[in-house]
């Protein structure tokens, strides 16, 4: 059924640089969360805190009841089950067919039987559109094959949780309209919490119940998409509509007068980038993306496709 992450006043740094403070949010239990952040604001990092491969320096983080951040080793080890993690480049073991890439984690952890295996591979192939690719090699195959068979993997141990990073990096729009679409199929299928970190932002308007961003060392915002969507917030602003204006710099912030001056202009009707245009929302909030005819829903996508459909929705498709 998914499980809920509570993380509360989490602050991480490396030596003296600090990372991110006092980020506190939950993560509902069965819901799609996106967390966005200009490069180098430690997203990758906040997901192996959260899986406990890192130690943060204060803060909580409780799953199933227990705080993460307090667990030893043995016990953390019992917690990371609860995980699937899709790393970027799908992390495969170059020298192994897809089949045992998938096996792997079973292998490694379980004692299950090689026929027992051999159904579930599979069946996780099977979810991710891989059947017949079973004796292929990661080199062999397109990027977007590989993140599948990453995915696979990380469904083989039937995860609470799934933290992806990053999983449409190196894809066209099309393999990452495809990756979405089975994302937001899975979740509904399995019903765990997932957690993706993504630059594309229009995989964050349409794929999530739930954005975050970081910025400037801190959680500037983390709630439902639509909140985000509507947001008067700049920087909120700014990324969801990958514009120059706004906060964000080319590699690094901007001083608070050319802010100023650049939210001004764009609230008098300047166009400057490629989507100028005042608030979060531009044209509208963006559709959700919701689960193919003939996916079973939890009763959260009846709500999520009334909402759609309801007369808001409709106010913002006739813009
Ligand atoms: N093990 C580590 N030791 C020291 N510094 C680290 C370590 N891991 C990450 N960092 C630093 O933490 C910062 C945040 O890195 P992170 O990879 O989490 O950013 P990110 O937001 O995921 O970036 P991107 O969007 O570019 O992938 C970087 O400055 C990085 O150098």
């Amino acid at each position: 059924m998914g499980v809920e992450i509570c993380v509360e006043g989490l602050t991480k740094s490396f030596g003296h640089q600090v990372i991110w403070r006092d980020v506190s949010l939950t993560l509902p239990a069965g819901e799609i969360s996106v967390m966005l952040g200009p490069s180098g604001t430690g997203k990758s990092v906040f997901l192996k805190t959260l899986v406990g491969l890192l130690k943060p320096d204060r803060g909580s983080i409780t799953i199933a009841g227990r705080d993460i951040t307090r667990l030893r080793e043995h016990d953390l080890y019992e917690v990371r089950k609860l995980f699937g993690v899709l790393f970027q480049d799908g992390a495969l073991f170059g020298s192994m067919d897809l089949y045992d890439n998938i096996a792997f984690p079973l292998r490694e952890h379980t004692r299950k039987p090689e026929s027992e295996i051999r159904r579930i591979v599979l069946e996780k192939m099977d979810m991710v559109g891989l059947i017949g690719a079973e004796r292929k090699l990661p080199g062999e195959i397109s990027g977007g094959m590989r993140k599948r068979a990453g995915l696979a993997r990380a469904l083989v141990l039937d995860p609470e949780i799934i933290l992806f990073d990053e999983p449409d990096s190196g894809l066209d729009p099309v393999r990452v309209a495809y990756l979405n679409q089975l994302i937001v199929d899975l979740n509904a299928q399995i019903n765990a919490t997932f957690l993706i970190v993504t630059h594309d932002i229009a995989s964050a308007r349409q794929v999530p119940d739930n954005i975050g961003l970081l910025f400037r060392r801190e959680l500037v915002m983390f709630g439902p998409r639509q909140v985000l969507l509507d947001s008067d917030e700049p920087v909120v602003g700014q990324f969801l509509n990958g514009r120059m204006q706004g906060p964000i710099g080319m590699a690094e912030e901007k001083d608070a007068a050319q802010v100023e001056q650049e939210l001004a202009e764009l609230g008098a009707g300047h166009r400057r980038g490629p989507q100028g245009g005042k608030g979060a929302t531009g044209a509208g909030v963006t559709p959700r993306l919701l689960p193919s005819p003939g996916i079973v829903r939890p009763p959260r996508w009846q709500d999520i496709a009334d909402r759609e459909s309801g007369p808001r929705a409709r106010e913002g498709a006739d813009l």
